[in-house]
């Protein structure tokens, strides 16, 4: 039986999917606090919402289940009962810097006398200090934070659901992501698989959980083969933690034999690698042309164990050479987005156009803004499926961004 997640590759049929609906987390902030919380501009909510519905649509009309992450976390609260629901609370206090004290006693009563619906939404909304009647006395409050609103920040991110966790295989991992702003957000995941009746005691296997060090995100880690996983080496994900998930996926005989870890450059506009790089079919990929060098060269490394179980890592740096070796093909096609014009490439990359969702070998779903790159894609034989962007994209992160695919069809 098909295990609750099971992916393979980036590009099998697209069978289950997790998406998070936007919701007042998205717009909960103020511009002094975008850098921060990893925005570059506020989205204007009604339409978020009806841009995100238009997504959802999208994948459900080409036979996709879709599954909502603030479901998810009610339905596994709601199965855990109080017990570890109390405790569920209690460790994103800690983890939103109330471990103890009056404040954290003040937000678990605020909290616990809502429903579990009502609660999760609020976590991940934010809660405002103007929404509890009692005035803090501490120094820290008063000395430092008077002016700051809120007890727990928003997360407006969570949208993106893509990065907290990666399925890989029958398992995931669950990630230690590199900012504050987003750190949180893994824990809901922990708890779906910890509690949820769909994903808990189902033999999932987690192979690296968020407890670990070294920081690593979704957006870096893609699935090309059932043998071959490629992760990025970027502003969120490290390389010692490449290492280690490359040691444990190896050791835990997950079937994966291979790890590719690709340099990207480190800012937020490229922040992981499927913002510059996605596979799309069997042999075509998307890719930024800013991100290589004089003829395509780039840093990428192969990680395998050897008959020690060591790591062993080789450098290259031909990345169309590397991928026809480690996918045994004679050729491949690496489209550029925005057709290669450096101009369009940029702009199109700052609004997504290469982070593109295959939902079968050879379809994609695209934001309709990157129009040029869409064209380009269907003069290289694609079809493409474009979804309602102006909103969501102020989010910096598009369709792959915005989904975690649970189960997809072997290839
Ligand atoms: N998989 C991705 N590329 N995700 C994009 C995430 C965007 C989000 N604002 C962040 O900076 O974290």
């Amino acid at each position: 039986m098909t295990k609750p997640i099971h992916v393979t590759s980036e590009i099998g049929k697209l069978d289950v999917v997790m998406l998070k609906r936007p919701g007042a987390e998205v717009e909960n902030f103020t511009p002094e606090m975008m850098p921060r919380l990893l925005f570059d501009d506020i989205p204007y909510l009604p339409i978020a919402q009806k841009e995100h519905d238009n997504f959802a649509d999208t994948l459900r009309a080409n036979g996709a289940e879709v599954l909502y992450l603030e479901n998810l976390v009610v339905e596994a609260l709601e199965a855990g009962g109080l017990a570890v629901k109390t405790a569920f609370l209690d460790k994103m206090l800690t983890e939103s810097g109330y471990a103890a004290g009056i404040i954290h006693r003040e937000l678990e009563d605020y909290l616990l006398n809502m429903t579990t619906t009502e609660m999760v939404i609020k976590l991940m909304a934010g809660v405002r200090k103007n929404e509890l009647d009692f005035v803090p006395r501490d120094l820290v409050s008063a000395a430092e934070e008077q002016d700051y609103p809120f007890y727990l920040d928003p997360m407006p991110n969570l949208y993106f659901t893509r990065d907290p966790a990666a399925s890989l295989g029958d398992g995931l991992s669950i990630n230690h992501m590199t900012f504050p702003a987003r750190q949180r957000e893994s824990f809901f995941m922990e708890t779906i698989i910890n509690y949820h009746p769909r994903f808990a005691d189902q033999g999932l296997h987690v192979w690296r959980d968020r407890d670990q060090p070294g920081r690593i995100e979704g957006g870096d880690e893609l699935v090309l083969s059932d043998t071959v996983i490629a992760i990025g080496v970027s502003e969120r994900t490290s390389a010692g933690a490449i290492e280690d998930i490359a040691r444990r996926l190896f050791e835990r005989k997950s079937g994966f034999e291979k790890v590719l870890a690709i340099r990207i450059p480190h800012n937020h506009a490229m922040m992981h690698l499927d913002t510059v790089f996605t596979m799309i079919n069997h042999d075509q990929f998307t890719v930024h042309p800013g991100i290589l060098g004089e003829g395509g060269q780039i840093d990428t490394w192969t990680i395998t164990e050897d008959q020690d179980g060591d790591l062993h890592v080789n450098h290259h740096s031909d990345l169309k050479q590397v991928l026809k070796d480690v996918l045994g093909l004679a050729e491949i096609d690496l489209i550029p987005t925005g057709g290669g014009d450096p101009l369009i490439a940029d702009r199109e990359q700052w609004n997504d156009g290469s982070n593109t969702l295959a939902i079968a070998p050879g379809v994609v779903v695209t934001y309709n803004r990157n129009y040029v790159s869409n064209q380009v894609l269907r003069e290289h034989g694609l079809k493409v499926l474009e979804v309602l962007s102006s909103e969501l994209s102020r989010g910096r992160g598009g369709p792959r961004c915005m989904s975690m695919p649970l189960v997809r069809e072997d290839l």
